[in-house]
């Protein structure tokens, strides 16, 4: 008798803070001005993510620094902007004979090169490998709070460009243990095994075992 009651209040009390959380929780604020990644976090995250994540299309300037500063930086700024739970999305494509450049500022090298410059940089180099690596940052939006980083690496190379160009530098990136590139592959293969799906994995994990506790 004693053991049911035990366990009966248990579970009341887990959906009775569930039921708390849910009525007052405010949505989480992905705040990114690229469709592309928004596309693909949402396919990641999945139906099953216990907390209401709404997006916000803000254009948040890009910083320069290491990848976690960088990441830190455009998270706080979007939580200045949005005054709320937010998370932002930073991405790097890391040449490994360049000590990691482009990195954070592959989309201004990306723009002005293209996929076909991005692969000629490193002609004159034998070593074509490369990360991709994504950052994901969350802030609670709560005042003195510190921002969290989940982050996913895929390793790869950089190849002469093939398949569509409807995203970024996935035309000249192919993961290792593939014979295509990011472009070439189909999007829920891309999404089971890219730096995005490492990280939005993390973030998935985490925020499960909040709703858990
Ligand atoms: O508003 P935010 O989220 O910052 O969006 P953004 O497009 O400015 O993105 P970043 O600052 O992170 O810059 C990363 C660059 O890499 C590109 N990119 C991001 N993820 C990619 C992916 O999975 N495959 C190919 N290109 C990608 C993106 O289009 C940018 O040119
Ligand atoms: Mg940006």
């Amino acid at each position: 008798m004693q053991r049911t009651l035990s366990t009966g209040v248990k579970v009341y009390s887990r959906i009775y803070k569930r039921y708390i959380m849910a009525s007052t929780k405010q949505p989480i604020t992905l705040v990114t001005g690229n469709k592309k990644k928004l596309e693909e976090f949402v396919a990641i995250l999945g139906k099953d993510f216990p907390y209401e994540v709404i997006s916000n299309d803000v254009d948040l300037p890009e910083y320069q620094g290491e990848p976690d500063e960088v990441a830190r930086s455009k998270c706080e700024l979007a939580r200045s902007q949005i005054k709320g739970p937010v998370i932002t999305e930073d991405t790097c494509l890391c040449f490994n004979a360049l000590g990691g450049m482009p990195g954070p500022y592959i989309k201004w090298f990306l723009a002005k090169i293209g996929p076909e410059g991005l692969h000629k940089m490193l002609k004159g180099f034998e070593d074509k490998t490369a990360y991709a690596l994504c950052t994901l940052a969350y802030h609670s939006g709560v005042e003195g709070s510190e921002v969290i980083l989940f982050r996913g690496q895929t390793d790869g190379q950089i190849v002469s460009p093939k398949g569509p160009r409807d995203f970024g530098w996935d035309p000249c990136f192919q993961p290792d243990k593939f014979t295509q590139t990011y472009a070439e592959m189909p999007k829920d293969v891309k999404n089971t095994i890219s730096h995005r799906h490492k990280a939005v994995t993390a973030l998935r994990e985490h925020f499960i075992k909040l709703a858990k506790s």
